[in-house]
């Protein structure tokens, strides 16, 4: 595929905070359709290569484009489910609503006619099979609901690239399957390409492509069963690292203490 055609496409990317760098020679191409799941251990610059492609932090070094363009806040381009932390939730607010901040960032107002805009937010429910929840204060959704309209906020202005930052953490198994598979769905019905921040790999083992993988001493990009191998996690821990698959499910055992949290280890 050209260069132009990708949606995501970094080049010899470093980035770092102060004098502390978190990855670098980092060289990623994300085309329509294609699905990345991003892996790591916790602090290794995941949601910040995230943040960098929203265009709310530079490369230190390197170049990053988003549909051939540099990143800019408040793009279209990309929809963006961030990691979720347990605030209150704003008690009055509709899903439908919440869903209509994903066309017009925080502005309410004339950005979108509101016709369009009634149709667009209904277009994004139904795509999380959703549309039952329009008339439901998102305080009294369940957990699972209120990832689904999270991820059709995301969805609201139909981006190329779809961002998602630990989108399963607060569900249980059976939710955790059903929103992969509704982003999976996505992907195929849009073209819409989807990057992963996640420390399970297993609900979405079935739908990724490839797999970025970053460590303090470097990563490693490529399909699963390269990146997840007892040798090429060794590597990358610089420690025995062994990785078993069973019955379709990864585990993860060995990896320094600074990892313990990744799914899977034993
Ligand atoms: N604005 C900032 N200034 C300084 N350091 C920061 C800033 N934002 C993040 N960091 C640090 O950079 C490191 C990488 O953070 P990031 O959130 O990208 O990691 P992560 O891989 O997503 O981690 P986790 O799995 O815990 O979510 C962390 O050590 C974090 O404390």
């Amino acid at each position: 595929m050209s260069s132009s055609g990708l949606v995501l496409r970094i080049r010899d990317g470093s980035v770092g905070y102060g004098t502390r760098v978190l990855w670098s020679g980092l060289d990623l191409d994300v085309a329509p359709g294609e699905f990345l799941a991003v892996l790591g251990p916790n602090g290794v610059g995941k949601t910040t290569l995230l943040r960098v492609a929203l265009g709310l932090y530079p490369l230190r070094t390197g170049t990053i484009t988003i549909s051939g363009r540099p990143p800019h806040r408040g793009s279209g381009q990309i929809g963006y489910v961030p990691q979720h932390r347990a605030t209150a939730p704003l008690a009055s607010v509709l899903a439908r609503e919440l869903v209509r901040f994903g066309l017009d960032g925080r502005r309410w107002g004339p950005g979108w006619p509101s016709r369009a805009a009634r149709h667009q937010v209904d277009r994004a429910l139904a795509a999380v099979d959703a549309e039952a929840l329009a008339g439901r204060p998102v305080a009294g959704l369940s957990g699972g609901e209120l990832q689904r309209v999270r991820v059709a906020q995301a969805l609201a202005t139909e981006p190329a690239l779809l961002l998602c930052d630990e989108p399963l953490a607060s569900l249980d198994a059976p939710r955790r399957e059903a929103l992969s598979a509704l982003i999976d769905r996505r992907r195929h019905t849009h073209g819409t390409a989807v990057v992963f921040v996640t420390h399970d790999i297993n609900p979405i083992l079935p739908y990724v492509d490839r797999v970025l993988y970053l460590a303090a001493a470097g990563h490693r990009l490529g399909p699963a069963a390269d990146v997840l191998a007892s040798k090429s996690l060794s590597t990358l821990h610089e420690t025995d690292v062994t990785v078993d698959w069973s019955a379709g499910r990864i585990f993860i055992s060995g990896v320094p203490d600074s990892s313990r949290d990744l799914q899977g280890v034993r």
